[in-house]
């Protein structure tokens, strides 16, 4: 579907000769294009050390997108023209004068208003510098709107967390900082909110009354890759709970908003975010368990346990895996539990969200033949697969009268998957069309890296040996302890 307004924009990637800018926004900017959701009238100025040319950085775009499309080489031919590539040194003044007066030519060349979006696609630590230099040089000044779009991690903790924000303010508004959480961009994630507040079946029921839990599972079967020096400065807390995670609880505990609109619907995710019991530091390992990969065997082919991966410390002590329970104090959420586990190297990858009903007070089929009533069950299946699937109860065929789990799937397999936008894709055009309300704003941020901050307090001074899991296994046996101490278990996650 063509959008009915297509904005016309110059996109400044810092970083465009990295590993983001290559997988991702390439293949979403082409996307955006060869659907008409943006037009002729765009420009990409592609900044980063390396001294490349625009036919170097063409080239690269073109292999990016041959990668993931099959396309006409016409149409490519004429996306890739619209990108320029300019040798870059994050302090040096001179390159901030340069930029500004490719951006100036090329809004000129392409019919753009001085709309201009800064995408910060490099390393955390110059993300201060740079927002600082696009202000004191003058590119901010532009005829149109500017907006800076900032790529996880945001800060390292609540007080690095601070200071960037505190830089990146200086030279924009809030309103104009776009933080990057591409788990928002996802189809199925976004469709949370429809899910509960479209259907008179689940909205009445969403609450303590009718729910015993919530479980979500972010699985990853792949290790660290060549990102073990990052890792091990992060570990699975801050590079998976305080950001992705920590957003689906929110999207799923919030209250109805008053309307759709951006300010709206973050006003009731940080209400959540507000009432997150915090874990104190002797409690952690009541409500936490962390755990790192050992070897194992993972689709048949064996591969190392973290500690031999590059750059990682053979005696470190990151965490590859963490389970955590989460209470939330408030009316709707009073004594429901949100179990969360996330790791890498886990059995599959796999993004799920289980919704586990009550059972009845009056179970009219208990104590017949069967001694248990299978639990309603609402699946949220975010990735690979995406869709819902309810589980019921229904007769079991035959005079028995018992009963037997029905599932009701529903897949958006059968949509045109081709006109699918991919996370970024669809976060990169919300940005241009100046719709922040799957960013996050910098109270969440600040709220979840309280949350985080005191789990990692806790950890450091906890006693607790941090478990290994094989390679392959679903995480650690304490993360079913975990569970199985309040009476559930985790509910399986299948391949599909
Ligand atoms: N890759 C991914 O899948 C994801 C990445 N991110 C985040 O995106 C950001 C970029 O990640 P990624 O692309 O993987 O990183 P890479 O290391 O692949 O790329 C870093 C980029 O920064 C440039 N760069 C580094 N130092 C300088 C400098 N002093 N001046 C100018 N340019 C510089 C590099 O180019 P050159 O060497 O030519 O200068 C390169 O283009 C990070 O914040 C990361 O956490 C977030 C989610 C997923
Ligand atoms: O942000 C991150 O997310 C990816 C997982 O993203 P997904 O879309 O593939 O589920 C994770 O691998 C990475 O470590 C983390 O930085």
């Amino acid at each position: 579907m063509k959008i009915p307004d297509q904005p016309k924009t110059s996109i400044v990637i810092f970083g465009a000769t990295g590993d983001l800018a290559k997988r991702k926004l390439f293949p979403s900017i082409f996307n955006l294009y060869r659907k008409g959701n943006i037009s002729e009238e765009f420009a990409v100025v592609g900044v980063a050390r390396r001294p490349w040319t625009n036919e170097v950085l063409r080239e690269k775009v073109c292999e990016a997108v041959t990668d993931v499309f099959d396309v006409e080489q016409d149409k490519l031919d004429r996306f890739v023209n619209h990108f320029n590539y300019l040798p870059f040194d994050v302090t040096g003044k001179e390159s901030y004068h340069e930029l500004k007066k490719q951006l100036t030519q090329l809004e000129g060349d392409y019919n753009i208003p001085g709309n201009r979006i800064f995408y910060m696609a490099m390393a955390p630590e110059f993300f201060g510098t740079i927002a600082s230099n696009l202000k004191s040089e003058g590119v901010t000044e532009a005829n149109g709107w500017t907006r800076l779009v900032i790529e996880k991690p945001f800060g390292h903790d609540l007080s690095s967390a601070k200071k960037l924000n505190e830089d990146i303010r200086e030279a924009f508004n809030e309103d104009d900082i776009y933080r990057i959480d591409h788990y928002l961009g996802k189809e199925m994630v976004q469709n949370i909110e429809v899910i509960r507040f479209a259907n008179a079946m689940f909205e009445p029921l969403w609450n303590n009354r009718y729910i015993s839990n919530i479980q979500i599972t972010s699985s990853e079967a792949l290790g660290v890759e060549d990102r073990g020096g990052y890792y091990e400065t992060s570990g699975a807390l801050r590079d998976m709970v305080q950001n992705h995670m920590l957003q689906m609880v929110s999207l799923l505990a919030m209250d109805p908003p008053i309307r759709l609109s951006t300010d709206e619907i973050r006003s009731e995710k940080i209400k959540v975010l507000r009432a997150l019991r915090m874990v104190n530091g002797e409690e952690v390992d009541n409500y936490f368990v962390r755990g790192q990969y050992g070897p194992g065997i993972i689709r048949g082919n064996e591969v190392p346990g973290y500690r031999s991966e590059k750059n990682v410390d053979p005696n470190s002590k990151t965490e590859t895996f963490v389970a955590g329970k989460l209470l939330i104090d408030n009316h709707r959420w009073a004594g429901v539990p949100f179990y969360i586990r996330t790791g890498k190297r886990m059995g599959l990858k796999s993004t799920k969200i289980v919704i586990q009903f009550k059972e009845l007070p009056l179970n009219l089929y208990f104590n017949k033949n069967q001694k248990k009533i299978h639990p309603n069950i609402l699946i949220i299946h975010i990735q690979p697969d995406e869709g819902i699937s309810l589980v019921l109860n229904g007769k079991k065929v035959g005079p028995s009268g018992e009963t037997t789990p029905v599932q009701l799937d529903y897949s958006n397999d059968g949509i045109d998957t081709v006109n699918t936008p991919e996370a970024y894709e669809r976060l990169l055009l919300d940005c241009m069309l100046g719709d922040a309300a799957n960013f996050t704003h910098w109270d969440e941020v600040e709220l979840s890296w309280t949350y985080v901050d005191e789990i990692s307090k806790g950890w450091v001074t906890s006693t607790k040996q941090i478990p290994l899991y094989d390679s392959g296994s679903m995480g650690p046996k304490e993360a079913d302890d975990l569970l199985g101490k309040d009476g559930f278990q985790w509910w399986p996650i299948k391949e599909v």
